[in-house]
């Protein structure tokens, strides 16, 4: 039976995409011995079926394509006897490890099994790099074997996570077979080209890189030319124009000035003994980040990961320039090699809660977004596309025109709001972007493609990407560029993803066959349920001992000495100044689209307005019906009184029910204004305009139910003056609110802190005791001039009781008494102004609320990085002052 070698359809990875850390070590090493020899064939095999032990760690041999296995059959029969029936399941597929074949019988039936099991998919390039290049027979195999029937159960053994060397880097490459090289041409060429351009500016190892073959679909969405606004890193039509750097495994060493030539928008990112701290009841303050030093720099993935609560987003946080008020920093953060200042619009941030407009469908949210974000000069259509792309992108075109929903009204899933959240921040290309759990809630298909939009969008617009992300799937970690792996806030391991497996053997901890190499990081590294880890040491080691073995043996690394020196060399490079990422629409467009997205949301929030309409028609039948047709009697008067303060302070203080939507809108200005969407003039703009329209529905309608079922004065104007200035009191009411938003976030104590703060206003406002009867100098000067309701409560009286004149009761006093007189003696007004006089003061007031809610924001926003620069720690000093007591051996 003639022999011939095949090639099975089995790819390594799902998409072709997703190919090539070229470092990556494989579970199984076939050859490290001569070639020649059977018995060498076998021990590989021994070697495979019993993990490493922690000596043999050190020296987990890689798969080798260059090395031929050529001339022992019985290496074959013995791989073969080995594999597929194995009850490890855990090996690699023969054809794995034998790069070149000898003719062989069992081969064949082998080779065709792989071949019925991995029908339909295609052959990745980088097994063609397995056919001997002299065989002819190659290529009509490999084509026969396209039209195999796929059957077998082997399905089971096919490995997650392989080598998956680039067939850029192969130096079998230029052999391929001629029929796959014209189906891969392109996406060679384009990997080729990729992997050079990164080449340049990673410092450890250019075969780690990942170099992903762009789908058709991609290019089409990422290379549109309105997306190309922003400088862009070469892509694979682009030469570079500096010769690449030798290919060397620790070039750390390469020439710092091409980096900010060819990036010189770019941003480097660097961290050097990065400690922050928080409050503890029992020790003073524990650190929550423990002396980290490392870098992102741009057109790269950095990945933070670690075990839950370890700090992967507090050091997102730090990075950021966004830790809590209650931390403590030390150490440097500096970006381009200077101190800057980072959030309001530098860098975008995607947190983990995804605090989205849930009135809004997908494409509303991202267009407005896109409008808000997006240069002026850039026409309106141009905008809509790329919103429109860029939905897509995260594969959210079956969604578009699903509400995002929320609290109470169920829409878009928990991935779905995700990929909105990021899709509204990656709009403008920042050129630091930092990802908090980007792919939490999301499945592994989702989350892969998701990370390699991203990744390719950064690699293409030079943006700089550090993202924590819990667990990645094998394809998703492959997509990394360097991975900074944390336990207890200290770091296990930075550097390069692709050499991660390598430290992790070397160590005593060999990431066993088949098993995704983040979930071996982290089992390895968890502490927090303290099981005895499987691997490495036998079983015998504890978590916390692991840890710290590589804890220690990461500081004493080369690749810890590599990162400190890459680190040095961009601080010292002091790169350009980082430009504001904020938006590029002028004031106007950002306050008319955020006039219009707010009168959406408010409208479809039943919350906002329309339950309060409701609730205010309700409450003025009641006034209505029990205050009806009031008439003109003496007794009268204390009832006009009573319904005017009534309307004055009880409906004004129902404006307080829009409170938790309110703060939802708060939220969303919170995330938008750090990542600089917009400016705070512009949110008060647009939430006061958007208003307008509802406040004066709600004045109107009820306004007019109780004014004229009271029977109150009689002419047009009277109710005008009345209708107004019910709204304008709502309207302050709602500017006070949004003032205590500004001070306390939460709802329910905002809510508790407002009511509070009108009670007080309505107990001096000088109706429960009269004015002249308040007590100095507190209630009277100056709380009775503060209160609102003192010129609400007089411009309602002065509307009301001018012109009107009711029968004296009195004894001895004159016939009637005048609305004049009243005002005066009864409700003790002061007469010296007009009623307009009292409008106008309210009208100054909701300005000035606005103003105060505007003043708050900025200070705050100014104070607090003051505030943490005092108490931020000089590196020099951080070791003293904030060592770890508790591990001191580690700090
Ligand atoms: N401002 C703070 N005040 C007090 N403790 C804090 C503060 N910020 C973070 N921590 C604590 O620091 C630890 C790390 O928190 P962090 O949110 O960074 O973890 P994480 O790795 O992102 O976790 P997860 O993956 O679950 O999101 C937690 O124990 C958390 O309670």
């Amino acid at each position: 039976m003639e022999t011939t070698i095949q090639v099975p359809r089995w790819t390594p990875t799902p998409s072709p995409t997703s190919s090539p850390r070229g470092p990556n070590v494989p579970r199984w090493a076939p050859s490290p011995s001569p070639p020649s020899s059977p018995k060498r064939a076998m021990k590989s095999e021994s070697f495979e079926s019993n993990p490493p032990s922690s000596q043999g760690g050190n020296q987990v041999p890689r798969w080798n394509p260059n090395e031929p296995n050529t001339s022992s059959p019985r290496g074959y029969m013995q791989n073969e006897s080995f594999e597929p029936s194995s009850t490890k399941g855990t090996h690699l597929p023969k054809w794995n490890q034998s790069p070149s074949r000898p003719s062989s019988p069992k081969r064949q039936i082998r080779d065709e099994n792989f071949d019925e099991l991995e029908m339909g998919t295609h052959l990745p390039t980088w097994t063609q790099n397995l056919i001997p290049p002299s065989s002819p027979k190659g290529a009509m195999k490999n084509e026969s074997l396209e039209l195999s029937p796929p059957s077998s159960p082997r399905a089971s053994h096919v490995p997650r996570w392989t080598p998956s060397p680039s067939p850029s880097r192969s130096p079998k490459g230029p052999s391929r077979n001629e029929s796959f090289d014209d189906l891969e041409r392109g996406s060679v060429a384009s990997e080729e080209d990729m992997s050079s351009d990164m080449e340049k500016f990673f410092p450890f190892n250019s075969d780690s890189i990942s170099t992903s073959t762009r789908p058709p679909l991609d290019s089409l969405l990422l290379e549109a030319p309105s997306l190309r606004n922003l400088p862009k890193v070469k892509t694979s039509s682009q030469k570079p124009d500096v010769e690449q750097p030798k290919q060397n495994k620790n070039n750390v060493t390469r020439n710092i000035d091409m980096d900010f030539t060819s990036k010189s928008n770019g941003v480097f990112l660097t961290w050097k003994d990065l400690w922050v701290t928080v409050p503890d009841q029992q020790s003073g303050r524990r650190p929550i980040l423990q002396r980290l030093t490392g870098y992102a720099q741009p057109g790269e993935v950095l990945a933070i990961m670690g075990p839950s609560g370890c700090g992967k987003s507090t050091l997102l946080d730090a990075l950021a320039g966004r830790l809590g008020s209650n931390t403590r920093q030390a150490g440097e953060i500096l970006i381009n090699g200077r101190k800057q200042r980072l959030a309001f619009g530098t860098s975008a941030y995607v947190t983990q809660d995804d605090t989205l407009m849930t009135t809004l469908t997908v494409r509303e949210a991202v267009h407005y977004s896109a409008q808000l974000q997006l240069p002026g000069s850039m026409p309106t259509s141009a905008k809509k596309e790329r919103a429109e792309m860029t939905i897509c992108e995260m594969g959210l075109q079956d969604c578009i025109e699903t509400r995002i929903g929320g609290w109470g009204k169920k829409g878009l899933s928990g991935g779905q709001k995700r990929r909105v959240s990021i899709c509204i921040e990656i709009l403008t290309r920042p050129k630091l972007l930092f990802l908090d759990e980007p792919t939490s809630g999301l499945d592994s298909a989702a989350s892969y493609h998701v990370m390699d939009r991203i990744v390719k969008l950064a690699h293409r617009e030079g943006i700089t990407v550090i993202a924590s992300i819990h667990q990645p799937s094998s394809e998703v970690f492959e997509l990394f560029h360097n991975l900074c792996l944390l336990s207890s806030g200290k770091t296990v391991y930075f550097g390069p993803a692709s050499m991660a497996n390598e430290f992790f053997a070397k160590n005593g901890f060999p990431c066993p066959s088949l098993r995704n190499p983040s979930d071996h990081y982290l089992r390895t590294i968890n502490k927090d349920f303290d099981l005895d880890i499987e691997e490495g040491l036998g079983g015998a080691t504890s978590t916390e001992e692991a840890i710290n073995i590589l804890v220690r043996a990461y500081k004493s690394s080369e690749t810890c000495q590599q990162v400190q020196g890459r680190v040095s060399e961009i601080c010292q490079q002091k790169g350009g100044v980082l430009e504001k990422k904020g938006s590029q629409a002028s004031f106007a467009t950002q306050c008319l689209v955020l006039t219009k997205r707010s009168f959406v949301n408010m409208y479809r929030d039943l919350g906002y307005y329309w339950l309060r309409l409701a609730i205010y028609i309700a409450l003025c039948l009641c006034v209505g019906t029990i205050f009806y047709d009031i008439g003109f009697s003496y007794g009268s008067i204390q009832a006009r009184g009573s319904m005017l303060m009534f309307v004055a302070a009880f409906l004004t203080f129902m404006a307080i029910g829009g409170f938790p939507s309110f703060v939802e809108d708060m939220k969303i200005f919170g995330r938008e204004r750090l990542n600089g969407h917009y400016g705070v003039g512009a949110f008060v703009i647009g939430n006061s305009l958007s208003s307008i329209p509802y406040l004066l529905m709600i004045s109107l309608i009820p306004g007019a139910i109780a004014y004229y079922l009271v029977h109150l004065q009689k002419g047009f104007e009277h109710f005008v003056y009345f209708a107004i200035l019910l709204f304008v009191c709502m309207m302050l009411v709602e500017s006070l609110m949004m003032m205590v938003a500004s001070i306390v976030p939460d709802f329910l104590m905002g809510i508790i802190t407002g009511a509070g703060i009108q009670g007080v206003m309505m107990l001096c406002g000088g109706f429960f005791r009269l004015p002249n009867d308040l007590p100095n100098p507190f209630w009277k000067y100056p709380m009775y001039y503060i209160a609102f309701h003192k010129y609400a409560n007089q411009g309602f009286y002065k509307n009301e009781f001018e012109g009107l004149t009711f029968p004296n009761n009195q004894v001895g006093g004159a016939p009637t008494i005048t609305g004049e007189e009243i005002l005066q003696n009864v409700w003790q007004v002061e007469m010296g102004y007009s009623k307009w006089i009292d409008l106008a003061i309210l009208f100054g007031m909701v300005v000035l609320y606005r103003l105060m809610f505007l003043g708050i924001i900025k200070t705050v926003e100014k104070v607090k990085p003051m505030i943490r620069g005092l108490f931020a720690v000089p590196p020099e000093k951080s070791k003293q002052i904030l060592e770890d007591p508790i591990d001191p051996q580690y700090a």
